[in-house]
């Protein structure tokens, strides 16, 4: 083990990224508040624990496969590349076995808060949580490999494993109901998350091209992948709309549209192909778009288990 700490471990594990995990958790916790009148603090600090300990489960399998594939390999070795990994296995800082166990570890984690909640609330964790583990290794392992294949599984995968899965998850732990509503609550949040992994395609395409990892930008091109991108970006904000017209959020959560603006500025900079940096404020308006949004959405329903 070389040097391992505590900063090393935040990015080998990408924890920056967390707000895409804890924003569906919060929402549907909260949705768990406004429609059932019901909630259980320890129910809901197991799920956060659980679901945080399986993204950072998914963020490290992911890298110690594309290192096993030699994708990372790939975008160390592309200059015009820019690589969104934590690059420590490609360039050895940590040991492959040591790498292993950590993620292993954290599997562990989501794995016991999934069986202590699914005694506590049903089985139905167990199949949210395997759908998940199941997701989340097979993105990038193989036999399966579904990331790598360009035929939008990866698209799929997210909106379900950072929208719908932890949203209703975590409604059903709170009251042990399976609900339309908590599906439509996700997916603002889950397309927005969507559109952030969508996007992070574009800066390391090439690099993934050359490795065999067939991403949609990969298969598309850049300018058809755009135009992509932006059907995206207006159906998560159309998602929101159509959340407040059915009453699943209250009409104040609109205000979240006024983070599509900075994106909107930064597409209509974007030509329709562009070299790998041009790319980053799209990736950032991306990353801001869906903390800013989320925390607008998660206070809306605050404001409404407040005073309705
Ligand atoms: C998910 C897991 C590990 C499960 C363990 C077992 C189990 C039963 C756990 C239950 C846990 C809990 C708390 C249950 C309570 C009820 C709830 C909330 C259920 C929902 C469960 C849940 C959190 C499901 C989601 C699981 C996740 C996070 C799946 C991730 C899917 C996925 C495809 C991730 C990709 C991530 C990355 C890094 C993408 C980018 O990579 P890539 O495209 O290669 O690019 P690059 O690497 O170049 O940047």
């Amino acid at each position: 083990m070389n040097n391992l700490n505590l900063s090393l471990l935040l990015k080998a594990s990408r924890f920056r990224v967390i707000p895409v995990m804890v924003i569906p958790v919060v929402l549907g916790g909260l949705g768990a508040i406004v429609w059932n009148d019901t909630f259980h603090p320890i129910l809901f600090v197991l799920t956060f624990i659980g679901s945080i300990a399986a993204h950072l489960f998914s963020n490290m399998i992911n890298d110690l496969w594309d290192f096993r594939n030699g994708i990372d390999t790939a975008a160390k070795e592309t200059a015009s590349t820019i690589s969104t990994n934590s690059g420590f296995l490609a360039n050895g800082t940590i040991a492959e076995r040591t790498f292993s166990f950590l993620t292993w570890s954290l599997f562990a984690v989501a794995l016991i808060c999934g069986l202590i909640l699914s005694i506590s609330s049903g089985w139905l964790v167990l199949v949210f949580g395997g759908l998940g583990a199941l997701i989340a290794y097979f993105y990038v392992a193989p036999p399966i490999k579904f990331g790598y294949r360009g035929k939008g599984y990866s698209e799929i995968a997210i909106l379900l494993s950072f929208g719908i899965l932890p949203t209703l998850g975590s409604y059903y732990v709170q009251t042990m109901q399976v609900d339309y509503r908590p599906i439509l609550l996700s997916l603002p949040i889950g397309l927005l998350t969507t559109l952030i992994l969508f996007n992070h395609h574009f800066l390391h395409w090439e690099s993934d091209q050359s490795a065999g990892k067939r991403t949609l930008v990969v298969v598309w091109g850049e300018k058809r992948a755009l135009v992509f991108s932006k059907c995206l970006f207006v159906l998560s904000y159309l998602a929101l709309i159509l959340c407040v017209i059915v009453g699943v959020f209250p009409y104040y959560a609109l205000l979240a549209l006024v983070t599509a603006i900075p994106f909107y500025r930064v597409y209509g900079n974007l030509k329709s192909e562009n070299p790998s940096p041009a790319y980053l404020p799209l990736m950032g308006a991306s990353l801001k778009a869906t903390t800013r949004g989320g925390l607008i959405m998660m206070l809306a329903l605050v404001v409404q288990a407040i005073f309705q």
